[in-house]
């Protein structure tokens, strides 16, 4: 796992130049530009079909841009596959479960420990290299909540427990941004809950980018909010200053907000 972070909160880590992907005549992601700081909370919302999940494919590596630029820590990303992307500290996780079901938990974690330690590793002898993924695994299980669930199939556990373990997989990667797609998607009220005091938890210590569609998580959890609508960047900025503003109550959290 990664230490902690330790730069001032106000650098950034993460920062879009006028990013852009189309799918043939279709612009899902039109010129968004925006900043996530270090240890801020970063909401990305706005309607089905806003250009969210493309966004995030974008940040992560997982759909290559059409134009625009992905800096991380300074550094242009644009052009790197998802894998090197990851490596580079940028955890994250799916929409739908991607767990391995027949599994158990701790398998599950472990694997995901050994992508990121495939290459960083190689130089180190077998019992070392093994020695330290179980240990990413074991603290990985310990950050999500699901330590007492090690020996568990994953299959085999609620809906709930099956997407702890999906961030529990994506901390193992050893991040320090995590880039979760809509992380409450399908959870029942308690389910909702628990994850939303997991994420806060997971706050102080990492960098979350979060695509929500619900508004209580996403104002409970995030200090910065960006919204799109039709693929384009209505606002960004402080939750307060976002929540505020006309354009975004008039097409997304006005009155007509629930019926997304
Ligand atoms: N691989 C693809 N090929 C063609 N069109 C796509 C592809 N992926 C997304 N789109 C289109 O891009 C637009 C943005 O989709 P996207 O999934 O990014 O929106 P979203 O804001 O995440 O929506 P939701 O909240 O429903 O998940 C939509 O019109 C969608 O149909």
């Amino acid at each position: 796992m990664s230490a902690p972070k330790s730069s001032p909160e106000s650098s950034i880590v993460l920062e879009t130049r006028e990013l852009t992907k189309a799918f043939g005549g279709l612009v899902a992601v039109n010129s968004v530009s925006i900043v996530v700081r270090e240890g801020e909370p970063h909401a990305v919302i706005g309607p089905n079909g806003a250009g969210k999940s493309t966004f995030v494919n974008l940040l992560t590596g997982h759909l290559p841009a059409s134009g625009g630029q992905v800096l991380f820590r300074g550094r242009d990303i644009t052009s790197l596959p998802a894998h090197r992307i990851s490596r580079l500290g940028i955890g994250r996780s799916y929409q739908k479960t991607n767990i391995f079901p027949t599994f158990t938990v701790f398998e599950n974690c472990r694997l995901a420990a050994q992508s990121r330690l495939s290459s960083s590793m190689r130089f180190f002898r077998p019992a070392r290299a093994l020695a330290d993924v179980n240990a990413r695994a074991e603290r990985a299980m310990e950050l999500a909540g699901l330590a007492a669930r090690s020996g568990r199939v994953a299959g085999t556990m609620s809906y709930g427990e099956q997407r702890q373990l999906e961030i529990a997989m994506v901390l193992a990667t050893g991040p320090d941004v995590l880039v979760l797609d809509e992380p409450l998607a399908g959870m029942g009220r308690e389910e909702s809950e628990r994850m939303v005091t997991l994420l806060k938890g997971l706050a102080a210590q990492y960098t979350l980018v979060l695509v929500e569609h619900d508004m209580d998580a996403v104002f409970s959890l995030a200090h910065t909010l960006t919204v799109m609508v039709n693929g384009t960047l209505l606002e960004s900025g402080p939750v307060d200053v976002v929540r505020a503003s006309q354009a975004v109550q008039d097409a997304y959290l006005g009155d007509g907000a629930e019926a997304y």
